[in-house]
């Protein structure tokens, strides 16, 4: 018997952390999990949320599960599973993260947005037969001997094989942009083609850390259960062993959070990453005939300037598809901006208007703090499929040649100034360039990034600095960059 006030604790029924969703064809399952904080500590062993695919197919972002495999995601997660003929998942949370989750199915695919997203990849694969039809009637040898005997450089006109689609992506703040681009390259790899991804915003970094611009051929599968879905810094060689495909990606170190930070150089980095890929255009075959996918920083309706950035882009990369999401607006504006331009190989510039997911969120600024950090932490010491052990090393200052770019930049300012190591760096991320250190200031900044290492410790008066680096040597006469952005927000050796 038990006496009231104090008796037994009446039985707590048992709370499953497991449950199973069904989804009928072109349903998702949107989830969040929150990246952690000090206040929130998960109650067991779990790095993150599980999900089993028990029937059916599901992807996430155009890769797809396999079938009864477990796969984590991880606190800093905001995504979804898509579904094209319905699913069973079984959903595991034995964490107790703070999940916040639901599903969502549409009466028919028609009302769906990732029908037009599918049928913008069936379009683009359409292309790229068109292009693989062209090289094959126009082998590439031929038509560089036919320029030579012409006298005509590698830029030569209607002559220059013809690449695939160039699609450009853009569109207001988190209207799925970057996903979309995802999706699109991971249709593509699934079809045995390998694109070319670009990336043209610095806030984000493909296959890299925030505060870069860059450039990779996808041409393998993506991971699906990293935060950035297959763009994340764990994709690349530095990252270790890795059960999916590496990439490598070509990056320049852009050093600030927003184009507008710095418009020019912004311009100038853009013009030389189209560079490099036209020239693997002209070298890769398959790459050429995949074509290109390039996300673009968030431009609204009315954006002038924003829009004239990305007819820049759109030249420069010799875009053929620019593909709006989320403005009716901004698709009539740059409709306009195009209407009577032509690619360099004589095709129109076609603006397709597409309506953004419901489901993709405004990011706010504590959240991509979180992952800006996370990415940076990752990149040194690992995820969870392969803890790394960064080096840590100590140098005098003067073996270490760092350059700033500057505060604030103006109208014919040093696009690089040489500094003197500074306890005001400790915690910074360097970039360290492909470079040498008696190259120029504009070699220098132009060149692509090896790595990077972050300052832990600055002895001013023994002259020494301590920094972490990924890889063990020393960096031998690479000069390092010290950018504005990210800032140092954590102390990694804490
Ligand atoms: N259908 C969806 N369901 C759930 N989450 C989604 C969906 N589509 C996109 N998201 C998520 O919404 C967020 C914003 O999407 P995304 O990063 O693709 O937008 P963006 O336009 O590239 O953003 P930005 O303007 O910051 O570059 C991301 O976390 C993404 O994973």
């Amino acid at each position: 018997m038990s006496i009231p006030g104090l008796g037994q604790i009446a039985p707590q029924a048992p709370t499953s952390t497991q449950r199973t969703i069904n989804l009928r064809p072109f349903g998702e399952w949107r989830f969040s999990i929150p990246h952690q904080h000090s206040t929130f500590s998960s109650n067991s062993s779990a790095a993150g949320v599980t999900v089993r695919l028990v029937a059916g197919t599901a992807e996430r972002d155009g890769t797809e599960l396999a079938p009864n495999c477990v796969y984590t995601f991880l606190p800093g997660t905001k995504s979804k599973l898509f579904t094209d003929q319905g699913c069973t998942l079984e959903i595991n949370n034995t964490g107790g993260y703070p999940l916040e989750d639901r599903v969502v199915e549409y009466p028919s695919p028609e009302q769906s947005p990732m029908l037009s997203y599918l049928n913008l990849h069936f379009g683009l694969q359409d292309h790229e037969r068109a292009a693989a039809a062209h090289a094959q009637l126009h082998p590439t040898h031929h038509l560089q001997q036919q320029q030579q005997q012409q006298g005509r450089g590698a830029g030569a006109g209607a002559t220059r094989p013809k690449p695939g689609p160039r699609v450009l992506v853009c569109g207001p703040r988190c209207v799925g942009k970057t996903s979309l681009v995802k999706l699109l390259a991971a249709l593509a790899t699934r079809m045995g083609s390998q694109p070319l991804v670009a990336n043209l915003n610095p806030t984000d970094g493909l296959l890299c850390l925030p505060g870069t611009l860059g450039a990779a051929v996808f041409g393998t599968l993506m991971d699906v259960e990293e935060p950035a879905g297959g763009f994340g810094v764990t994709n690349t060689p530095i990252s270790g062993p890795s059960a999916v495909p590496v990439k490598n990606p070509l990056t320049f170190y852009f050093g600030r959070e927003k184009v507008e930070d710095d418009v020019d150089m912004w311009r100038q980095m853009t013009e030389r990453l189209a560079v490099l890929v036209k020239r693997k255009f002209e070298r890769n075959r398959d790459v050429r005939v995949a074509g290109l996918l390039v996300d673009t920083a968030p431009v609204e309706a009315g954006d002038k300037e924003g829009q004239e950035l990305l007819g820049w882009a759109v030249r420069q990369f010799d875009a053929n598809y620019v593909v709006v999401l989320g403005s009716e607006q901004l698709k009539t504006e740059l409709g306009q901006q195009f209407a009577s331009e032509k690619t360099s190989f004589g095709e129109p510039i076609t603006v397709l208007g597409l309506d953004k997911s419901d489901g993709a969120v405004q990011i706010d600024k504590g959240w991509r703090q979180k992952s800006t950090e996370t990415a940076i932490k990752e990149y040194f010491f690992g995820g969870i499929k392969a803890r790394l052990s960064p080096f840590t090393q100590s140098a005098s200052f003067d073996e270490l040649v760092v350059f700033k770019a500057p505060e604030e930049p103006y109208e014919g300012a040093p696009v690089l100034e040489r500094v003197e190591i500074t306890p005001e760096m400790a915690h910074w991320t360097l970039a360290v360039m492909i470079a040498s250190v008696t190259d120029s200031p504009q070699a220098i900044r132009f060149s692509s990034v090896l790595g990077f290492i972050v300052i832990a410790d600055v002895d001013q008066e023994r002259r020494r600095v301590k920094f972490l680096s990924p890889v063990s040597g020393r960096l031998g006469n690479h000069p390092l960059i010290w950018g504005r952005w990210p800032e140092p927000y954590l102390n990694l050796l804490a």
